[in-house]
């Protein structure tokens, strides 16, 4: 559920009077999502998306969101574009919370990846990055390898609660995945969208009738990092059967399509394995951090740690890059 703050209708209207998107058709609460509380709105200007920021999403940060969505959208990519208000401004104030309206983007996620969605996927990936490219702000990871200590220590009173000896093994990969991070300028920054899951990327059959990206949303982890982590964090989550087997030619058909638009350079394919663990111990980590910390009856939906100590472990022992499809 991620309606968390509910919109009266009188609110609403005067919020809609500072656009100009005329009349109010229909509007209603969109059940997925985790992190904000979603509407759908359709007025006389057509289909829209509100969103009102919850407390997990720093104010501070939205301006370097917007500012990215509108900058890659004005490059051609589908993904969503901020609607401003009549005097220039998309991030506004409704119900006592930041929010903003954006378009809203047709097509539907996959619910069962199958191989046919990864190269389109890798392509979408590369025309991101390729069109992140000039845009002046930067926002700093702050779940990249300097955050996950932290996160890390924030778990280690009730880590070993979801499987015993877990904190220990956590601290041993966090280890061997720092001493063989890629070192500062080594491999090509850019913005990057940071949770490109399958929930977060559109499709629809193409003339074709094979599956085409219509749009790539939720840029609210996106930031300013290596370019190759983003593909990294691509193979964790769209290249493993639902049985955690590793699917080599998904990830050979996502990488092969971001390399026709934006090769991967020598250093950045040798980087893939280390940036897949880092990746995988992300998703870990604020999985876990989560489970351990979510009180019971909580609305937010807590996801399976487990899922990604199953990937690390993988991307552990793969060795090559040629092994997960690079
Ligand atoms: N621009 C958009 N166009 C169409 N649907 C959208 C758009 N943005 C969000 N949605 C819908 O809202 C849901 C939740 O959005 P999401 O950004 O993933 O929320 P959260 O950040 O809370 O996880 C999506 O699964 C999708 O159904
Ligand atoms: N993709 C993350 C959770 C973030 O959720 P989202 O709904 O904002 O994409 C995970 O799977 O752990």
């Amino acid at each position: 559920m991620a309606v968390y703050t509910e919109v009266s209708d009188e609110a609403l209207r005067t919020f809609l009077a500072d656009y100009a998107l005329g009349e109010l058709l229909a509007f209603r609460g969109i059940a997925e999502g985790v992190e904000n509380s979603n509407y759908a709105l359709k007025t006389e200007a057509g289909d829209f998306i509100l969103t009102l920021y919850e407390k997990r999403v720093d104010p501070a940060e939205l301006p370097y969101f917007l500012g990215l969505m509108d900058h890659l959208a004005g490059r051609g990519l589908a993904c969503p574009t901020p609607v401003a208000g009549r005097d220039g401004a998309a991030l506004r104030s409704l119900a006592g919370r930041p929010a903003a309206i954006v378009t809203f983007l047709p097509g539907v996620w996959p619910r069962r990846v199958r191989p046919e969605h990864c190269a389109p996927l890798g392509r979408a990936l590369a025309e991101l990055h390729v069109a992140g490219d000039g845009f002046a702000m930067a926002r700093p990871n702050a779940l990249g390898p300097a955050g996950w200590a932290p996160l890390l220590d924030g778990c280690r009173a009730r880590g070993d609660e979801v499987q015993p000896g877990l904190v220990a093994e956590l601290d041993a990969a966090l280890a061997g995945i720092l001493a063989a991070w890629p070192r500062k300028g080594a491999l090509h920054r850019g913005q990057i969208h940071a949770d490109l899951f399958p929930d977060n990327v559109f499709f629809l059959p193409g003339a074709d009738a094979r599956p085409r990206v219509s749009g790539l949303i939720d840029f609210y982890f996106a930031c300013t990092d290596l370019l190759a982590y983003d593909v990294a964090v691509c193979l964790n989550a769209w290249c493993f059967e639902p049985d955690y087997a590793f699917n080599v030619t998904k990830a050979r058909a996502l990488v092969s399509a971001y390399d026709a638009v934006r090769p991967l350079s020598p250093a950045e394919r040798t980087a893939l394995p280390v940036l897949c663990r880092g990746a995988a111990l992300r998703f870990l980590l604020t999985r876990l951090y989560d489970w351990t910390h979510t009180p019971p009856g909580a609305l937010v939906t807590r996801k399976d740690p487990l899922e990604y100590l199953r990937k690390l472990r993988f991307f552990g022992q793969a060795g090559s890059a040629a092994a997960i499809g690079a």
